[in-house]
């Protein structure tokens, strides 16, 4: 990356301009103006009047009709895309264009075409991206990460993942509209098959999936992974059950525990549990609530960003592969 591009190499804050102003933009604006050498300068939505009673009420000095306009700003250096799944290439394609580092909500898009393709505009345009999939930068991840490569559990043998929550829905929901990218599979199994890559660090070989389809989006994911060594992993998502966010890696001598991967619950430090054969759980519990704000510094800074990509590439394609085995009700070989 040569030297103006490298948002690290700035002496003055990097400028972030926000499009959408939904739920999640709430928080990550807040993380967004928490973090050092950040600035959020402008922020667009469709309509002028809700760009202007954001921009207000967050301090933000510019509120933007439109995301065409935003992204050709001169005042923004990168933009933090927080709109449903189906505009997230084509607004990080057109901001890359424009020559402005991403940071693009998850799922990063909606099949591993728009994946390649907005990777492929980044690295054009000699620009950084980054996908929000906060777990990923949380401190406890690089000791999951730790203790796999030190093969603390053993050889593992199975993974698996759940995500879930229980509807109602609020009216306009784009989680429930197949045109913006709608359903579980991309929502929830964004995570349960991103944490089934991030242990394995390889893509299946195999998947069979399964869904419970309503109102023209999967509500509910059961799938089934194969990988190299005999390796195996099931995966859970859904918009029909209580609240999940864990998984299990099971090895030959004990296994991780973890019931708060995406994000730690609210008031309790994350944790998870070491189960041995002996029926012995070792809790541990990490501090840091910081993982959006690490995730934003890892993303300005000149860091190589290469694995989490490829972690957010292959996310895409088992997601995809999911899609495919659904659609020909049969197993899949990658
Ligand atoms: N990383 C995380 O922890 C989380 C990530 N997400 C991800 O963030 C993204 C946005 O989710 P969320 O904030 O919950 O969504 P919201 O529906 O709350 O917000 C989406 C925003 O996108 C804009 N938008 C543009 N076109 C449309 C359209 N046709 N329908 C609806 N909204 C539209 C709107 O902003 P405007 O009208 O101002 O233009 C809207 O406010 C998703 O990809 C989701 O998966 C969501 C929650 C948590
Ligand atoms: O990413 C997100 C955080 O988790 C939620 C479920 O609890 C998702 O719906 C949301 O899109």
């Amino acid at each position: 990356m040569h030297d103006e591009s490298s948002p690290k190499n700035r002496t003055s804050p990097v400028r972030f301009g926000v499009l959408g102003t939904g739920r999640i933009t709430r928080r990550l604006v807040a993380d967004l103006q928490s973090t050092d050498g950040v600035e959020v300068t402008a922020i667009a939505s469709r309509t002028a009047e809700r760009a202007k009673w954001y921009a207000d009420q967050f301090g933000i000095a510019a509120g933007i009709a439109g995301y065409d306009a935003l992204i050709k700003r001169e005042d923004v250096d990168a933009v933090y895309i927080a709109l449903p799944p189906s505009m997230h290439a084509e607004w990080s394609i057109g901001a890359a264009a424009q020559k402005k580092h991403i940071l693009c909500e998850k799922p990063l898009t909606v099949s591993c075409e728009e994946a390649d393709a907005l990777d492929r505009a980044c690295r054009e345009n000699q620009v950084r991206w980054l996908d929000a999939t906060g777990w990923l930068h949380h401190e406890r991840t690089e000791t999951f990460a730790k203790w796999i490569a030190e093969k603390h559990f053993g050889e593992i043998g199975h993974i698996s993942a759940a995500v879930s929550f229980y509807q109602p829905f609020q009216s306009d929901e784009h989680r429930l509209d197949p045109k913006l990218g709608g359903g579980c599979l991309l929502d929830l199994g964004w995570y349960s098959g991103g944490l089934i890559r991030f242990v394995t660090g390889k893509m299946p070989t195999a998947i069979y999936a399964d869904s419970v389809i309503r109102e023209g989006v999967p509500q509910r994911i059961t799938a089934m992974m194969w990988f190299d060594n005999n390796v195996t992993a099931t995966l859970s998502c859904g918009y029909d059950t209580a609240s999940r966010k864990w998984f299990e890696v099971a090895g030959s001598v004990s296994s991780l525990i973890c019931d708060d991967f995406t994000r730690p619950w609210a008031d309790r430090p994350a944790r998870c549990w070491v189960h041995d054969a002996a029926g012995t759980a070792q809790e541990h519990s990490f501090e840091g609530q910081q993982q959006e704000r690490r995730m934003i510094a890892k993303l300005i800074s000149d860091e190589p960003l290469e694995s989490l990509q490829r972690q957010a590439l292959d996310t895409q394609r088992i997601i995809d592969a999911m899609e495919e085995s659904i659609r020909q009700e049969q197993r899949i070989v990658i």
